[in-house]
C-alpha cells in the first residue's frame, strides 16, 4: 500500500517463488540412474546374444556370460535405486510444494484466502500437492523411458537395418496413441481433482454442522448433498480409466504385432544368413525394448495428472499478499488511531467510508451498526488486515503501511470471536503470538481475560493440551482474549470477542482491561448498548458510512441510533445503559471527533 490515498493493490507473496523447491538435483539423480538402467537394457541383448552364438559355437564364452550375468545384477541394482530414488525425489518436492501452497495461504490477505474452502485447501495439500510431487521424477523416468527403446532402435540398425526398418514403420502409430491419451485424459483429470475437492469441502461443511443436522433431522439429506458429486467423479474416472485402457490396449496389440513382425523378418535374415542364431535372439529383445514407447502412457498420465494439481497448488501459492514497509513506531506513543478518506469497495459496492475518524490514545472507541453495515470491514482497515481501497490508517501519525511486518503485528493486536488456539497446551497458546510472553505475563493475561478460575480447574491446569480441553464458546473465547492481552500493543481489535460471554464476564474482562498497566487504545466491535455506553467514544456505521462519533448518551438521543439496538421509535426500550451490571460509566473522559455526520 502507498501512502497516497490511491487504489490499493496487494502485492506478490514475498515468502518463496513459485519456481523454486528442491531443486533438479532428485531429479537428475533419478534421470542418471533411469538412464543407466535404460543403457544396461540397450547392451543386454547384444552380449547375451553374442554368449548364446560363442556356446552354439564351443567358444569360450566364460567372459561373456560373466558380462551377462553382471549385466543382470547391474540391472536390478540400478532399478532398485531408481525406486529409491523416485521414492525421495517425490517425497522432497510433495513437502515443498504443500508447504509453499500452505505459506501462500497463511500469508495471503485473510479475505483473498476466505473463497477457499476447508476442504478444497485441504484437498490441494494432500491429493494434490502428492501427484504434484510425483510430476519431476515421472518426467525423469519418461526421458529415460523414451531413450531405451530409442537406444534399442540404434542397436537394431547396427545388428540389423532392416528388422530397424519394419520397427520403425511401425512406431508412429505408437506416438499417435500417446498423444492423443496425453491430450483426452489432461481435459478429465483438472475435472476429476475439482470435483475430489467439491467432495471434500461439502463434507467439512457437514462436520462444522454436524449439531445443526442432528437437531433438524437433515442426516439423510445432507448424506445425499455430500455424496451427489459422486456420480460426475464416477463418470470422469471411468473415463480415465477408458482412456488409459485404450491407450494400454493399443500399445498391447501394436507391441506384439511389431515384435511378430521383426522376428519374421529376423527369420528370413537368419534364412538368408545374413543373421546368427544369437543376433536373432539379440534382434527379437530389441524389437520389444523399441515397442517400449508404448509403455509410457503410464508415465505420459502421472505427468498430466501431476500438471493440473500443480495450477491447483499454484494458486494458493501465489495468493496475494501484504506488502510491508521499513519504519517502526517511536516508542512511548498512546496509540492514537485515524482514518482519512477511507474507502474499501467489494464487488463493486463501496462496504466502508470513513471520511475522517480520530480515536486518541488510550480510549475505547465501540463500533457499532446493524448487520452488514461495516464493523468488520472498519475493524480489519484499523488493523490492516486489509488494505482500504482508498485513504489511510494512521496510527501515532503513522501510516500503518509504512510499518514493518513486526512493528505491525506487535503493536496492533486482534481479538476475534471465534479465536484459532491450536492444540497446544493452555499457557503456550497464550504465549504464541508476536511478543515473547513470560509465564507470569501469561498468568496475568488470562486472570484479566477471567479466564483463570475455569484454566485452575482444568485436569493439568495451564499445562491442559487444548486437544484434550472441551471448552465452551465463552471458555474458548476468554482464552483469545488472553492471547490477545499478553501481547498486547498500543491498539487492540476486538471483532466480537466477547460475543459468547455474559454481560457480568464481559464487563468484568473490560473493567480488568482497563485498569491494566497495558491498557490500550481499543477498537471495540459492539451489539451491546451496555458496550457502547462504557465506550469512551462510539463510531456508528450506517449502510457502510460512518454516520457519527460521538458518545453513545448523545447519540441515544437519535431514534435511528435507538433502532441499532433494537429500541423503538419512541424511545420506549433499554436506557442508554441499559444491561449494564454497575450503570456507571468508565473512568476516562470522552474526547469527541466529528465522523461523517450527515
Ligand atoms: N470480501 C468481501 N466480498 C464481498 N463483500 C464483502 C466482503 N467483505 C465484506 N463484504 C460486505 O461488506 C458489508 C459489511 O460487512 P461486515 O462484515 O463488515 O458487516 P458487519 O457490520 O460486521 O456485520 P455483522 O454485524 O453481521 O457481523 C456486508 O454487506 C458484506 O457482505
Amino acid at each position: 500500500m502507498g501512502t497516497t490515498p490511491d487504489r490499493r493493490q496487494p502485492t506478490r507473496p514475498t515468502h518463496g517463488s513459485p519456481g523454486t523447491g528442491p531443486g533438479r538435483v532428485p531429479e537428475l539423480l533419478v534421470l542418471v540412474c533411469s538412464v543407466a538402467a535404460a543403457a544396461v537394457a540397450v547392451v543386454q541383448p547384444l552380449v547375451l546374444g553374442r554368449t548364446l552364438d560363442l556356446l552354439l559355437h564351443d567358444g569360450a564364452a566364460g567372459r561373456w556370460l560373466a558380462a551377462s550375468a553382471a549385466l543382470l545384477v547391474g540391472e536390478v541394482l540400478l532399478d532398485g535405486l531408481t525406486a529409491l530414488l523416485t521414492g525421495r525425489c517425490t517425497a522432497d518436492w510433495t513437502a515443498s510444494i504443500r508447504s509453499r501452497a500452505l505459506s501462500g495461504l497463511l500469508h495471503a490477505v485473510p479475505e483473498l484466502a476466505r473463497p477457499y474452502s476447508p476442504g478444497d485447501v485441504a484437498t490441494r495439500l494432500t491429493l494434490n500437492a502428492s501427484d504434484a510431487g510425483a510430476a519431476p521424477a515421472a518426467r525423469a523416468a519418461l526421458a529415460a523411458s523414451l531413450l531405451t527403446p530409442s537406444g534399442a532402435l540404434v542397436a537394431l540398425a547396427v545388428v540389423d537395418v532392416w528388422v530397424a526398418v519394419c520397427v520403425l514403420a511401425g512406431l508412429p502409430a505408437l506416438v499417435l496413441v500417446l498423444r492423443a491419451f496425453a491430450r483426452d485424459t489432461g481435459v478429465s483429470v483438472g475435472a476429476y481433482q475439482r470435483v475430489q475437492s467439491d467432495i471434500a469441502s461439502r463434507l467439512l461443511e457437514t462436520m462444522e454442522g454436524a449439531e445443526t443436522i442432528a437437531a433438524a433431522g437433515t442426516a439423510a439429506r445432507e448424506r445425499e448433498r455430500v455424496l451427489r458429486p459422486l456420480a460426475e467423479l464416477g463418470t470422469l474416472g471411468a473415463r480415465m480409466w477408458k482412456l488409459h485402457g485404450k491407450a494400454l490396449a493399443t500399445g498391447g496389440v501394436l507391441v506384439p504385432l511389431l515384435t511378430v513382425a521383426a522376428t519374421a523378418v529376423g527369420g528370413l535374415r537368419l534364412g538368408s544368413g545374413a543373421l546368427s542364431v544369437g543376433e536373432l535372439l539379440a534382434v527379437c529383445r530389441y524389437a520389444q525394448l523399441a515397442a517400449g514407447f508404448g509403455g509410457a502412457a503410464t508415465l505420459v498420465g502421472a505427468l498430466v495428472r501431476g500438471r493440473a494439481a500443480r495450477e491447483r497448488t499454484t494458486t494458493l501459492e501465489r495468493l496475494p499478499a501484504l506488502s510491508y514497509g521499513t519504519r517502526s513506531l517511536p516508542p512511548g506513543g498512546p496509540g492514537a488511531l485515524e482514518l482519512r478518506g477511507v474507502r474499501v469497495q467489494r464487488e463493486g459496492t463501496e462496504v466502508l467510508r470513513a471520511d475522517h475518524v480520530a480515536v486518541p490514545g488510550g480510549l475505547t472507541a465501540a463500533v457499532v451498526g446493524r448487520s452488514g453495515a461495516g464493523k468488520s470491514v472498519l475493524a480489519a482497515v484499523a488493523g490492516r488486515l486489509i488494505d482500504p481501497d482508498q485513504g489511510q490508517v494512521l496510527l501515532d501519525g503513522t501510516p500503518l503501511d509504512l510499518l514493518t511486518r513486526s512493528c505491525l503485528r506487535a503493536e496492533v493486536g486482534f481479538a476475534f470471536a471465534r479465536p484459532v488456539l491450536g492444540d497446544r497446551t493452555v499457557a503456550e497458546a497464550v504465549a504464541a503470538g508476536p511478543r515473547t510472553v513470560s509465564p507470569h505475563q501469561v498468568q496475568e493475561a488470562i486472570r484479566l481475560a477471567d479466564a483463570e478460575a475455569f484454566v485452575r480447574r482444568l485436569p493439568r491446569a495451564y499445562d491442559t493440551p487444548l486437544a484434550d480441553t472441551p471448552l465452551s464458546g465463552g471458555e474458548y473465547q476468554r482464552l483469545g482474549l488472553a492471547r490477545a492481552f499478553a501481547h498486547a500493543g498500543r491498539l487492540l481489535v476486538m471483532d466480537d470477542a466477547t460475543s459468547s460471554l455474559d454481560t457480568a464476564t464481559e464487563h468484568a474482562v473490560e473493567q480488568a482491561q482497563r485498569r491494566s498497566p497495558q491498557a490500550a487504545t481499543r477498537l471495540v466491535v459492539a451489539h451491546r448498548p451496555s458496550v457502547a455506553a462504557r465506550a469512551d467514544l462510539v463510531i456508528w456505521l450506517d449502510d457502510g458510512r460512518v454516520r457519527a462519533v460521538d458518545t453513545h448518551r448523545r447519540l441515544w438521543e437519535e431514534a435511528a441510533y435507538r433502532a441499532v439496538f433494537g429500541t423503538r421509535e419512541n424511545g420506549v426500550g433499554p436506557s442508554p445503559t441499559e444491561d449494564r451490571p454497575d450503570g456507571r460509566r468508565g473512568g476516562r473522559t470522552a474526547v469527541l471527533r466529528e465522523g461523517t455526520r450527515p
